[in-house]
């Protein structure tokens, strides 16, 4: 079945057990800081894996030692679905052993 989008509720709901995660222009987003740039790139290259394994691809930035995400579902034209909040969990998931700094 097609993703629906949230609503305001429900992404209240979500972001609160994602902490440093937030939603703007209907992107659900969040940056983190890594030691370095290498740090910063091999978290990207993970989080491409999950995004692989989930068939779910987030825009993915980074700029030095940080790397940016943001989500949303393109299908349901650009609106935050239960699939960026899985994703964003995923990438919870990952990312402490990057040693992320915030
Ligand atoms: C054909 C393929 O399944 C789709 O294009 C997938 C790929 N990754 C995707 N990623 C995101 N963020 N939204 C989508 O709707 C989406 N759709």
């Amino acid at each position: 079945m097609a993703p629906q989008p949230l609503t305001e509720l429900e992404i209240a709901e979500c972001l609160s057990g994602l902490p440093g995660w937030t939603v703007r222009d209907d992107r659900l987003e969040r940056g983190y800081t890594l030691a370095g740039h290498l740090p910063a790139v091999a978290l990207l290259t993970h989080v491409a894996a999950v995004q692989e394994e989930l068939n779910h691809h987030a825009e993915l930035t980074v700029t030095y030692n940080r790397l940016h995400i943001a989500v949303n579902t393109h299908s349901v034209g650009g609106r935050v679905t239960e699939l960026d909040v899985q994703l964003a969990r995923r990438i919870e998931e990952i990312a402490p052993a990057h040693g992320v700094r915030s």
